[in-house]
């Protein structure tokens, strides 16, 4: 037998040791849950027998109140048990099937050297429950096998840093029970078994990484004392992967302190949510709140239609627009807003009339007299809280003269019997006195019909945040100096203008919409969200300063991790690195961490080497040295032959199941495509709008889209000088290329744009048709 045969045998051996004490631990918990599921059932059968039912007086209906609630309260821990030994029972079927990755020898201390083997979740031998014969690959030990070679090293535990002496490290791979492969390495992980996964083919969902996190990525997923995390990683880096596997941590780390609900996660689109939602229940976890920034902002305007990721990215701003939305999207005007707000407290607010039945029932002028009748030290949160207050006082004292109204006596005339009957049943049987019985009647009348007055005033809806905002907007030039960002006044009031056109049509766009709100938050006084305590933005680069501060302001208490790649930059075009600058505004510099992923794990070394080229800071990229076909740079001389080469290549990659991204620039170019494909009888489903469902095999998207998503083949439709005529779109072109795993295909229609003039001759294949 070879050395490594033996060693496979040993494991072998370990392992059905290990699988034997988790049948015996599925024999146990069966047993349990049928147990729990029995008690509950009985539970339920003698609920009502057991609750004591006593409602004659007033102690009674308390006791018969306390004793449903001890009732529901044992229901519920019976559940509860049945519920965590279900999913104890889960988490057992998961480590029957693979039981662990990895294995790593430690000695501390000059103890016993340990075999530490670790799986997705720990596991003690049922008849010593001392003995770990699984660790969580969460636990502080596990560290040890993603942080180092062999030989001494530290690691975080929860009584302090730990030091340990390494003398094995070994990954093994396991099927349905059988050691299929191991692997002994001095490697923080080997590149085999990473090289193994990577050449994996693409799938609809993402998978978790958790056998083959690197070093830089562990460093992430384990921080837990930056209040900014900032991880800077080009494409295919790990970031999104790393991300969830944070996740996973953190709640592993905080677990009864920790849920759920109590992490979000902003993500691009829609499309990306759906890709990523299997790997925290892949990990045993359940997924945290997820939504995208317009999701966030839309639900607050129900009456107002904003930009979509379409309209966002297809709109084109002249110069001197784009240098307004560019100050619209910093932190100075953040600060523009709030500084705004505070004047409001002297003047300057704007309200509506109360109306009630077509008529003016409070004037906006009363009540601005009301707001700015209090101290000049009230907030303003007190001072609309105090104004409500007393608006509810003066709609009190309109109920009696309003009774004495005409209407008030004609609908009572027009009372059916059934409607008198109903009113009455709140008087009770004691009539008799007829004027008594009428000023009842009217007073109920007139509650009801002031009701909406009464919402009116409760939902704040005499302020009036259209005209607050747009109030805002047009002082904007007595704030600032506004040559200061290269807008003069005539531009800056275009804006205006394009702003108020758009409210009117019922819209706003992706920039006005924050400002929108925080102004609004701020005259409401809208307290911020404290319960959050973890937020992930994915594709920071796509976020302005404005709405990084306006997350911030909603979430004060939570850890920031922001993932992005200044080089996908596809909406807010940035490249400079203010970015830091701002971050370090809004943040404690001291608690600011940054990690820089360079490594690309998602392509194939050509891919990689192909896409450095296309961006000025390209450089530092390195590829992961997993080999395939050079990309390949088609011309063709017109669009039929283009139709004809796409089409044919995603026939063949059908065939081999693979999955292919025909990526087009716009919206209109994708459904261009897609029907000339399917004239010619090939088959690629269009992807329009974020809301739709990926699909196995082909499918034709828009840039903007497939951000954050991967494929086996990507086809970039028509890169030519015409289509991606100036380096603008270098970003662009970089995102679109980077979504390739396997085979990148550019497709040209005349000549091929200048973004691709710096590449290597060397570096892709150019083919003339
Ligand atoms: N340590 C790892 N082990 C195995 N696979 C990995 C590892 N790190 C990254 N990958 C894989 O590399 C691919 C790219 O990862 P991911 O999508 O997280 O990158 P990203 O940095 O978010 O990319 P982008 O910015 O381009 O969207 C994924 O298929 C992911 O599973």
């Amino acid at each position: 037998m070879t050395e490594l045969e033996n060693i496979k045998e040993y494991e072998q051996k370990h392992l059905n040791f290990v699988r034997e004490k988790i049948g015996k631990a599925k024999e146990k918990l069966t047993k349990t849950i049928a147990k729990a599921k029995a008690g509950q059932k009985d539970l339920e059968k003698d609920f009502y027998n057991d609750v004591r039912v006593k409602t004659s007086t007033y102690e009674g209906i308390m006791e018969t109140g306390v004793s449903v609630r001890q009732q529901q309260q044992m229901l519920m821990q019976k559940e509860n048990r049945w519920q965590t030994a279900t999913r104890d029972m889960e988490t057992l079927d998961k480590l029957d099937k693979n039981s662990y990755f990895a294995r790593v020898d430690v000695q501390e201390d000059g103890n016993q050297t340990e075999k530490i083997y670790i799986g997705l979740a720990s596991f003690t031998n049922p008849d010593h429950p001392d003995d770990y014969l699984i660790y969580d690959w969460r636990a502080p030990i596990s560290s040890v096998y993603y942080d180092s070679g062999i030989g001494k090293m530290t690691y975080d535990a929860p009584m302090g840093k730990q030091t340990v002496d390494v003398s094995l490290k070994r990954e093994i791979q396991i099927k349905d029970g059988i050691v299929e492969n191991v692997l002994d390495t001095d490697e923080a992980i080997g590149d085999p078994v990473l090289l193994e996964n990577l050449s994996h083919q693409s799938a609809t969902k993402m998978k978790s990484i958790v056998a083959t996190i690197q070093q830089e990525q562990n460093a992430i997923i384990r921080d837990t004392s930056s209040d900014l995390l900032f991880v800077q990683g080009v494409a295919g880096s790990g970031k999104t992967a790393a991300v969830l596997q944070r996740v996973a941590y953190l709640l592993y780390r905080y677990r009864g302190n920790l849920n759920p609900g109590q992490l979000i996660l902003f993500s691009p689109n829609q499309l990306f949510n759906d890709y990523i939602n299997q790997v925290l229940p892949e990990l045993g976890e359940q997924n945290m709140v997820q939504m995208t920034y317009y999701q966030f902002m839309s639900c607050r305007v129900p009456h107002l239609q904003v930009e979509t990721l379409q309209e966002r990215f297809e709109e084109a701003l002249d110069p001197k627009q784009q240098n307004v939305t560019t100050f619209k999207s910093s932190l100075a005007f953040y600060d523009l807003v709030n500084r705004y707000a505070k004047t409001l407290n002297q003047s300057h607010i704007q309200f509506k009339n109360i109306m009630f039945k077509g008529q003016v029932f409070i004037s906006k002028e009363k009540i601005k007299e009301i707001y700015y009748s209090f101290n000049d030290n009230y907030t303003l949160r007190t001072r609309l809280e105090s104004t409500k207050d007393a608006l509810v006082k003066i709609l009190n004292g309109h109920i009696s003269s309003e009774m004495k109204q005409r209407w008030v006596e004609e609908t009572i005339e027009g009372l059916s019997k059934e409607q008198l009957k109903l009113l009455y049943s709140k008087y009770g049987d004691k009539i008799g006195d007829s004027d008594k019985e009428y000023n009842f009647l009217a007073k109920r009348i007139v509650k009801q019909a002031l009701r909406p007055v009464l919402i009116q005033i409760k939902k704040q809806r005499f302020f009036s945040i259209n005209r607050q905002f747009a109030h805002f907007l047009k002082t904007v030039p007595q704030l600032v100096d506004l040559s200061k960002y290269q807008i003069t006044e005539a531009d800056w009031q275009k804006s205006v203008d394009n702003t108020i056109e758009r409210f009117k049509a019922g819209q706003i766009s992706m920039a006005d919409v924050s400002i929108y709100l925080a102004l609004f938050d701020l005259v409401t006084g809208k307290r911020p969200g404290l319960e959050m305590k973890y937020l992930f933005v994915d594709e920071v680069q796509d976020y302005t300063p404005f709405q990084l501060a306006y997350l911030k302001w909603n979430y004060p208490r939570a850890k920031f991790t922001l993932l992005g790649d200044l080089n996908q930059a596809i909406f807010t075009r940035q490249n400079s690195h203010t970015v830091m600058d701002d971050l370090k505004k809004l943040f404690d510099p001291a608690k600011i961490r940054v990690i820089k992923l360079l490594k690309s794990y998602r392509s194939t070394m050509e891919i990689t080497d192909f896409s450095k080229y296309l961006i000025p800071d390209g450089k530092e990229i390195e590829a992961f040295a997993r080999k395939g076909p050079k990309p390949v740079l088609a011309e063709v001389p017109t669009e039929i032959a283009a139709i004809d080469l796409v089409g044919k290549t995603v026939t063949k990659n059908n065939e081999a199941n693979e999955s292919t991204a025909i990526i087009c620039k716009t919206l209109a170019e994708c459904r261009e495509v897609a029907q000339q494909l399917k004239a010619k009888a090939f088959t690629a489903t269009l992807i329009q709008t974020e809301n739709q469902r990926l699909v196995k095999g082909a499918i034709v998207v828009p840039a903007y889209l497939a951000k954050g998503l991967e494929f086996d083949d990507v086809i970039m439709w028509n890169g030519s000088a015409e289509n991606y005529p100036t380096a603008a779109d270098d970003k662009l072109v970089y995102t679109i290329c980077t979504r390739a795993m396997h085979n990148l295909a550019i497709v040209s229609i005349g000549k091929p744009s200048p973004i691709f003039a710096n590449e290597p001759k060397d570096q892709y294949e150019l083919v003339k048709g």
